[in-house]
């Protein structure tokens, strides 16, 4: 069977994650998440702006296995902040290298340079990523059902919430959904891009969004593009939104972030 980009991707991590473990030991890092930047309210910040407007997490993203290089002048603090200036809730940081040219360290810059909660945006197979998510300043982790087993969920979902965060539960299909539903967070983001094809499609949100009961806050990621993109998909219950590239591409991002959130259907 061919290898898919998520499979390569989760490869290569176990890979990093016991190097990791191998040069800084988990009482360490637990350490150093202790000492960490207190939690900032994720789940709590996107729900207030959604009541009167959109919840937006603004991505910091050089580059992407889709497209490649995205961004050539890339800064991750300097972006944070034309984010926060534009009306942004949160901050997703890419802190994977190989496939996005992230870095752990962008993630700590990023936040610490803005009052924003930030989601640590990353491929997640272990709890010691998780405390080093904390430790790096993290409110927030992604949880990616295609790529993880129910049990392997549950314990990084537990892990997160113990460290005080939130978990954003990341989901492409129903049966994903499904299985998505079983676990505690109310955080449930329906990716619009099929992350083993790259195919995008917002009809991922339009169909998912028939299933996802109250009480879970549904948040519409991958391939959003202007403000009728927004409304369009707030028309099916999505409130919050996850937007990199879009952005990414725009010379000026703080007003491109402004005009994005400018005139939000009302809820
Ligand atoms: O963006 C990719 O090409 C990609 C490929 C494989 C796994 C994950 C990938 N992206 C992660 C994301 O979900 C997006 O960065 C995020 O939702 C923002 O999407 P966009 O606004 O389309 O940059």
């Amino acid at each position: 069977m061919t290898q898919t980009i998520l499979d390569k991707i989760k490869a290569y991590k176990l890979e990093e994650v016991a190097a990791d473990k191998a040069a800084k030991p988990m009482s360490e890092v637990e350490a150093e998440a202790r000492a960490a930047s207190p939690v900032r309210p994720f789940a709590q910040a996107l729900f207030e702006a959604a009541k009167t407007g959109y919840g937006l997490i603004s991505e910091v993203k050089k580059a992407s296995p889709s497209k490649g290089l995205i961004r050539e002048d890339f800064h991750p603090a300097t972006l944070a902040q034309a984010y926060e200036r534009g009306g942004a809730t949160c901050l997703s940081v890419l802190t994977d290298t190989p496939s996005f040219q992230g870095a752990k360290s962008f993630l700590t810059e990023a936040r610490s340079a803005t009052n924003m909660p930030a989601l640590r945006k990353d491929f997640m197979y272990d709890p010691y990523q998780v405390a080093e998510a904390r430790a790096l300043g993290a409110d927030c982790i992604l949880i990616i059902m295609a790529s993880v087993s129910d049990t392997l969920a549950a314990e990084l979902e537990d892990a997160a919430f113990g460290w005080g965060m939130d978990a954003l539960i990341e989901v492409h299909d129903g049966e994903e959904l499904e299985r998505a539903l079983k676990l505690k967070s109310p955080l449930i983001g329906v990716n619009n891009r099929n992350l083993k094809t790259f195919e995008t499609s917002l009809d991922t949100t339009r169909v998912l969004s028939n299933n996802v009961p109250d009480g879970r806050f549904l948040i519409s990621e991958s391939g959003l593009n202007t403000p009728a993109d927004l409304a369009d998909m707030a028309q099916y219950g999505a409130r919050a939104f996850l937007i990199g590239e879009s952005l990414m591409r725009q010379e000026d991002v703080e007003a491109a972030t402004r005009t994005l959130l400018a005139d939000p259907v009302p809820a």
